[in-house]
C-alpha cells in the first residue's frame, strides 16, 4: 500500500465519523459510531482506554494478528474522538511529518529545564 492509499484511507474514514456526529444527523440505531458519539466523550474515551489496555495484552503475549486488531480498534476509536472535537487525521499525519527525523532524544533534550 502507498501512502496516498494510507492517507486517503484515513480521510475517507474521518468523513465518515464526522457524518454519525449527533449535529450531523447520526443516527444510533444503524451506525455503532452513531450510538457511541450519541452517549458523549466518557464512552468513547473508555473505548480508548480499553483498546490501548487490549493491545498491551496482544503485544506481551506476541500474537501479531491480535496486534494488528487491536492496533487498528486503538486507531478507529481514536479516530471517533478526533471527529468529536472537530479535529481531522490529516492533522496528526501534520505533526508526524514535522516530527520527522527530529530524535525522541534530541526532542527531549530541548525541552526547558523544570527543576
Ligand atoms: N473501523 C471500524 C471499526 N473498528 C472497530 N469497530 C467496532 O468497535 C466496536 C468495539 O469493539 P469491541 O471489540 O470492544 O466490541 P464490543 O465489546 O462489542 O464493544 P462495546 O459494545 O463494549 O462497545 C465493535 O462493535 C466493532 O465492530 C468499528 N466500527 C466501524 N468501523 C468503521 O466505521 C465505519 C462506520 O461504522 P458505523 O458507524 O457502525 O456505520 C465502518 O464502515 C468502518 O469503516
Amino acid at each position: 500500500m502507498n501512502p496516498a492509499d494510507t492517507s486517503a484511507i484515513l480521510a475517507r474514514l474521518a468523513d465518515t465519523l464526522e457524518s454519525r456526529l449527533p449535529a450531523k444527523g447520526g443516527d444510533p440505531a444503524s451506525s455503532y459510531t452513531a450510538k457511541l458519539l450519541a452517549k458523549g466523550p466518557d464512552a468513547f474515551l473508555k473505548k480508548i482506554g480499553e483498546e490501548a489496555t487490549e493491545l498491551v495484552m496482544a503485544a506481551k503475549d506476541n500474537t501479531p494478528d491480535r496486534i494488528v486488531a487491536e492496533t487498528a480498534d486503538l486507531w478507529f476509536h481514536s479516530l471517533v474522538a478526533l471527529a468529536y472535537y472537530g479535529l481531522r487525521p490529516e492533522q496528526v499525519l501534520a505533526e508526524l511529518a514535522r516530527r520527522e527525523g527530529v530524535s525522541g532524544l534530541a526532542e527531549k533534550a530541548s525541552r526547558p529545564q523544570t527543576d
